[in-house]
């Protein structure tokens, strides 16, 4: 399929040949430079999971208005659980983004000595067989890719392989399920999009899509394109985080979501690093240092998520 956007095979990261991650290394940091858009393949993670989890979402979704509330965002306080159209706006400019969600985060035992602190703390899990261990067997997974695709950056940014594994032990990760109703049953026309345009806020993303058009991102050139779906690929882009951490290095990219023709659907997974990561560029010495001061995963985050809810 042609595509302008790079598609990187991972598998070689898996390798033990240092030269073989080294060579994905590469690639991914070419396309992390550039777009920081791509297609992941090779990434292990096998398609009937994925399916599995677009079914369950559908399941849910369908679920009626009073069970999907009970779980609502608004009453967790640890950006997790359920919001509703127009909830949420990615674009201050634009009307709120036509899309539903439901937000999960890294389980935690209640015992754990970090489930009080902000980002943790419980998930909301609707009563339906079989759904929580879907969801976070597919969360680890992409937890896992997440922490090979860092061994990759960091080969490229000549850091040590393993420099952000203890950034990202215990991450603030969150599996975001995604619904776009229709434009045809989304109510009047008042220009809302389905996602408006923005920018992601952490490291990596790594998202499923179902096949139907409205993902868009912006080029280096300025041009809009479109990123069109390729079976069992991921679409992969850069968050705000890594780009400051690479001091600009790395590109995180605006995009933004059409409203869809017909109902659309989509499952993210945001890696943020631990909340008590450093957050301090790799690259670029005093300078980068200057412009980008220390701060830690958790307040980098906290600052990025408060002007985008309506209800915080
Ligand atoms: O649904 C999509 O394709 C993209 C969603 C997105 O960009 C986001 O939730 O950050
Ligand atoms: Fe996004």
């Amino acid at each position: 399929m042609m595509t302008v956007l790079p598609i990187v095979d991972i598998s070689g990261l898996f390798s033990e040949a240092l030269e073989d991650r080294r060579r994905v290394g590469e690639d991914l940091g070419a396309a992390c430079r550039g777009t920081g858009f791509f297609y992941l393949t090779g990434h292990g993670i096998p398609p009937p999971l994925v399916a599995n989890v677009f079914e369950a979402a559908a399941t849910f979704f369908a679920l009626d208005e009073t069970r999907k509330h009970a779980l609502a965002m608004r009453r967790m306080r640890n950006n997790r659980g359920y919001f509703e159209v127009a909830e949420e706006q990615l674009d201050p400019n634009a009307p709120p983004d036509r899309k539903e969600g439901f937000n999960i985060g890294l389980e935690l035992l209640p015992a754990d000595p970090e489930f009080d602190k902000p980002f943790r703390g419980e998930n909301a899990w609707p009563d339906l067989p079989g759904w929580r261990t879907l969801m976070l067997d597919y969360f680890d997974r992409c937890w896992a890719l997440g922490r090979v695709l860092h061994r990759g950056f960091s080969l490229d940014l000549g850091l040590d392989e393993m420099f952000f594994e203890d950034k990202l032990d215990a991450p603030i990760a969150t599996l975001r399920l995604l619904r776009y109703p229709p434009a045809a049953a989304a109510g009047s026309p008042d220009g809302a999009p389905g996602a408006g345009e923005h920018t992601d806020y952490g490291n990596v993303t790594i998202l499923a899509v179902d096949g139907v058009a409205g993902l868009q991102l912006q080029t280096r050139s300025g041009d809009w394109i479109d990123a069109p779906s390729i079976p069992d690929a991921f679409i992969c882009n850069i968050g705000d985080c890594l780009m400051r951490w690479t001091n600009d290095v790395y590109v995180s990219t605006p995009h933004r979501v059409a409203v869809p023709k017909q109902e659309r659907k989509s499952i993210a997974f945001f890696l943020d690093p631990n909340p008590d990561a450093v957050v301090v560029p790799v690259l670029g010495g005093e300078e980068a240092l200057r412009r980008y001061p220390p701060t830690t995963g958790a307040a980098y985050l906290r600052s990025r998520l408060d002007p985008t809810y309506k209800t915080a």
